[in-house]
């Protein structure tokens, strides 16, 4: 409360309501702050609902006449015929391919996009997408709402989704959570590095070793990823570690 000439700026509603001076404020932190606020929001309001999903990761560059461009079609409509949903990253190559062999399977073909500095966009196959501003936001979509990952031959976006899913792995964060590399060729030389430096100059146990799987049989790693829904379905939430 002002009197007899003290300062006034005002009311709040004023300033709300004026249009005119600067707009420096938009980027600032505290603003920043409440949009990863809202992306948190609008990703868990719109995947809530979702049901059982997998994660499938892949390079953005696989063309569309490459043997792995196939392979994740298959990969999508393989897992949408055994009741999963397929989120990927909503990009080209193997991302559009997944999304495309779920989508043509009926099922729920979901895109967690990135903004990027050259704009791509969702790709054509994604039926529920969502386009994040922030990785860190995106890739805790991915976590969250999926109960595995499929891994197939990718690049330095791909790896950084595998090394973060077998870090919260190794760190508990996560439990009965399949990870599938498919391409044996492809993955052969990362996890021979694994065992054979990594682990040989002890950096990681044994046990994480077993972490992931490799295989090039798809049907193998869909079934992986019922095994893993079947043993979670069997663990009631509530004597699950926190
Ligand atoms: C490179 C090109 C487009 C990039 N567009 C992307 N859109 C969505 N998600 C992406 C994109 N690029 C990378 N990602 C994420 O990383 C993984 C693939 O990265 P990689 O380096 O190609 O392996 C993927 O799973 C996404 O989540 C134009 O060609």
């Amino acid at each position: 409360m002002t009197r007899r000439g003290q300062v006034d700026q005002g009311t709040t509603d004023q300033r709300l309501l004026d249009s005119a001076g600067s707009a420096d404020w938009v980027h600032t932190d505290p603003w920043r702050v409440l949009r990863i606020q809202a992306e948190f929001v609008e990703g868990f309001g719109a995947l809530a609902e979702l049901g059982p999903a997998i994660a499938v990761f892949g390079s953005a560059r696989t063309p569309v006449d490459h043997p792995d461009y196939e392979l994740a079609e298959q990969v999508g409509r393989r897992l949408v015929e055994e009741g999963f949903a397929v989120i990927t990253g909503g990009g080209p190559g193997a991302m559009e391919a997944a999304n495309k062999g779920a989508s043509e399977a009926g099922g729920a073909s979901v895109g967690l996009g990135i903004e990027l500095p050259f704009e791509a966009g969702l790709n054509q196959w994604v039926d529920m997408g969502i386009n994040f501003r922030y990785f860190f936001a995106r890739k805790t979509m991915f976590v969250k709402y999926s109960q595995g990952f499929v891994v197939l031959p990718g690049g330095l976006g791909t790896f950084d989704e595998l090394f973060e899913a077998l870090t919260l792995v190794q760190t508990q964060k996560v439990t009965s959570f399949p990870v599938v590399l498919v391409g044996t060729a492809y993955w052969q030389g990362l996890v021979t590095w694994l065992r054979d430096t990594v682990f040989a100059e002890g950096k990681i146990s044994a046990a994480d070793l077993d972490m992931f799987t490799v295989t090039d049989d798809l049907e193998e790693a869909v079934q992986l990823m019922v095994r893993a829904r079947a043993g979670a379905i069997e663990t009631p939430e509530a004597e699950r570690p926190e």
